[in-house]
C-alpha cells in the first residue's frame, strides 16, 4: 500500500479517516478475484468472527465457515462445551443449511421459538427420522401457540436430491415457487436448500480442513493452567487457536505463548496437523515481533476499536485502527507472520481498508451480533423491531461469568476493572437478517474494491492499493443519502 500522492501522515489514522483511489485495471470481473487468506486457517474469505459470547457460537460458526471464514469460540466457554461445538460444526455438511428438525406432537409455540436460529425461516418435521413436512414462521401465525406443529404443517413436501449443481436447485425451486427444500439423500434429511443457498454455493468455497469438514477456532485466555486448557482444545479438533487478553504485548502473554507453542507442536508430532496460533491484542511493531518470536503465527491487532469497548475512554489507551494494521502487518510480513485487524468494522469499506493496510483477515464482532446465527435469543422492542442482546467481553457482565468459580472477594476485586458495555441492543436488518446477507454485502464490496485497485489476490491487494487521506466532509461525502437534503 502506498499513500497518496506519497504523503507521510502526521498523526494516526483510523478507517473513516481514508479512502482508497482507483488505479488502472486489468481485472475485468468482480468474480475474478480470490478473496482466499494466506494464514494457514483454511480460510477462503478473510472474515473471523469474534470470540465475543454473543456473537460466535455453533450456529455462527457453520454458518460462516460455509462461506469460507472463521468463527472463534469464546475462552469463557468451558471444554466440554467447546468441544461439543466443534464435533457438530465439524459434522454440518458443507452445502446445504442445516435444518431446524422438530418433532409433529411439538407445539406450535415451541417450533415459532426455534424456527428464528436459522435465517431461512423454517423448521422440517420429522418423525423417526422420516421428514413429514415443513413448518414456517406464516404457518404458525394465526393459530393458538398449543396446537400441535402436524395441524399447520404444510405436507405437500417438495424436497430435492442431494449432490446437484447449485444452479439446479436454484431453477427447481424458482420453477416450484418454493423459497427452500428439504434436501435428501435416499431417505436421508442432509440439509435444507434455498435459492440464495443455491447461489451462494456457486460463488463461495467452504473453509475446510484437510479432511473436508468445516472449520473453527477456540480462545484461550493467559490466566489458569493454559497447557491443559491449550491441550483440550487442540484434541476437541480446532482449526486455530487464539490466545486473547486485552493487553496482549505483557509478560504474561509472553509466558503463555511459548507453552502453547509446545502443546501445538507436540499436537502436530501427534496428528501430523499443525495448528496456527493467533495472539494479541497488540498495536504496535514490536509488540508484533515479541508475540511472534514468543510462538504466535498470526498477531490479533486492536486496542479500543471495539463496537462494546470502553478502553480508550476509560485508559486513553489504544490507537487509531488502521495506522495500527499498517504498522503491524509491515512487522509481521517481515518475518513471515499475519495479522487480524480486530474490530471498529461497521461496513463493507472498513474490511477492504483493514486487507489494504495488510491485514490477512478481518475479524468482525457487533456487526454480525444482530443476526439469526448469533447465539442469543431473538428480542422484541417496543415498536415490534427484533433484535438481540450483546456485550463485550470486558463488560461486567462478561467477567462475572469468567470468574463465576472464583471466591466472592476475588470476584468482587476482578469486577472492579470493567472496560466493555455490559447490554446493547443489536438491531437485526429486516432486508439483511441473516449473517450470509452481510457476507454477501462484505464480498460484494469487498471485490469491487479490488477491481478498483487491480486486485485478483490479497497480497496483490495490499500491494496495489493507494490510499489518501480525508477530512470528515471528505467521508461524509461519500454517505448514501436516503432522503433528501
Ligand atoms: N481489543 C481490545 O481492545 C480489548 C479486548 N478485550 C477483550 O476482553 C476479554 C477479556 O480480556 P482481559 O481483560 O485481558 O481478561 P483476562 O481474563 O485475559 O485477564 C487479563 C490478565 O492480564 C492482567 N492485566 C494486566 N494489565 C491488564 C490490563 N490493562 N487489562 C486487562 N488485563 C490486564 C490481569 O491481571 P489483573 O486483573 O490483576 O490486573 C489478568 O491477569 C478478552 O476477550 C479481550 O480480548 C478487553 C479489553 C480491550
Ligand atoms: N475493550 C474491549 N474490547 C472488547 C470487548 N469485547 C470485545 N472486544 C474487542 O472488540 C472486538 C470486536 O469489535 P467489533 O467492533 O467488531 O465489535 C473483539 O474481537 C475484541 O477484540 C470489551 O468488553 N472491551
Ligand atoms: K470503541
Amino acid at each position: 500500500m502506498e499513500f497518496l500522492n506519497g504523503l507521510q501522515p502526521s498523526h494516526d489514522l483510523t478507517y473513516n479517516d481514508v479512502f482508497m483511489v482507483p488505479r488502472r485495471s486489468d481485472v475485468v470481473s468482480r468474480f475474478d478475484v480470490d478473496l482466499a487468506t494466506a494464514d494457514g486457517t483454511g480460510t477462503t474469505l478473510p472474515l473471523v468472527v469474534s470470540n465475543m459470547t454473543a456473537i460466535s457460537g455453533r450456529r455462527m460458526a457453520e454458518t460462516i465457515a460455509r462461506r469460507g471464514g472463521i468463527a472463534i469460540i469464546p475462552q469463557d466457554i468451558p471444554i466440554d462445551v467447546v468441544a461439543s461445538t466443534v464435533r457438530r460444526v465439524k459434522a454440518a455438511h458443507t452445502i446445504y443449511d442445516t435444518p431446524v428438525t422438530v418433532p409433529s406432537s411439538m407445539t406450535v409455540g415451541e417450533a415459532l421459538s426455534l424456527i428464528p436460529k436459522r435465517a431461512h425461516g423454517a423448521a422440517v418435521v420429522v418423525d423417526d427420522g422420516k421428514p413429514l413436512g415443513v413448518v414456517t414462521e406464516r404457518d404458525g401465525a394465526e393459530v393458538d401457540r398449543f396446537a400441535q406443529v402436524h395441524e399447520v404443517m404444510d405436507t405437500d413436501m417438495f424436497t430435492l436430491d442431494a449432490g446437484l449443481e447449485p444452479r439446479a436447485y436454484f431453477e427447481a425451486l424458482a420453477s416450484q415457487h418454493r423459497p427452500l427444500a428439504p434436501v435428501l439423500d435416499g431417505d436421508s434429511l442432509v440439509g435444507v436448500v434455498t435459492r440464495k443457498g443455491a447461489l451462494r454455493s456457486s460463488i463461495y468455497t467452504p473453509a475446510t480442513d484437510p479432511d473436508g469438514h468445516l472449520v473453527i477456532g477456540a480462545a484461550v485466555g493467559i490466566n489458569g493452567d493454559v497447557r491443559a486448557k491449550a491441550r483440550a482444545l487442540l484434541e476437541s479438533g480446532i482449526d486455530v487457536i487464539v490466545v486473547d487478553t486485552a493487553h496482549g504485548h505483557q509478560v504474561k502473554m509472553a509466558d503463555a505463548l511459548p507453552v502453547v507453542r509446545e502443546e501445538r507442536d507436540a499436537f502436530e508430532t501427534r496428528s501430523g496437523r499443525r495448528i496456527p496460533i493467533a495472539a494479541g491484542n497488540i498495536v504496535s511493531a514490536d509488540g508484533t515481533l515479541e508475540l511472534v518470536e514468543a510462538g504466535a503465527d498470526i498477531v490479533k491487532v486492536g486496542v479500543g476499536p471495539g463496537a462494546m469497548c470502553t478502553t480508550r475512554m476509560m485508559t486513553g489507551v489504544g490507537r487509531p485502527q488502521f495506522s495500527a494494521v499498517l504498522e503491524c502487518a509491515a512487522a509481521a510480513r517481515s518475518v513471515g507472520a499475519h495479522v487480524w485487524a480486530d474490530g471498529g468494522v461497521r461496513y463493507p469499506r472498513d474490511v477492504a481498508l483493514a486487507l489494504a493496510g495488510g491485514a490477512a483477515s478481518v475479524m468482525i464482532g457487533s456487526w454480525f451480533a444482530g443476526t439469526h446465527e448469533s447465539p442469543g435469543d431473538l428480542k422484541f422492542g417496543p415498536d415490534g423491531r427484533p433484535y438481540k442482546e450483546s456485550f463485550g467481553m470486558a463488560s461486567s457482565r462478561a467477567v462475572a461469568n469468567r470468574t463465576r468459580d472464583a471466591a466472592g472477594f476475588e470476584k468482587a476485586r476482578m469486577a472492579l476493572f470493567e472496560e466493555g458495555i455490559s447490554t446493547s441492543r443489536m438491531f437485526l436488518d429486516p432486508e439483511n437478517p441473516g449473517v450470509e446477507d452481510l457476507v454477501d454485502q462484505i464480498t460484494a464490496g469487498v471485490r469491487s474494491s479490488f477491481t478498483y485497485a487491480g486486485a485478483r489476490s490479497l497480497p496483490e491487494f495490499a500491494d496495489r492499493a493507494v490510499v489518501g487521506l480525508q477530512s470528515s466532509a471528505g467521508y461524509d461525502e461519500g454517505r448514501p443519502l436516503h432522503a433528501s437534503w
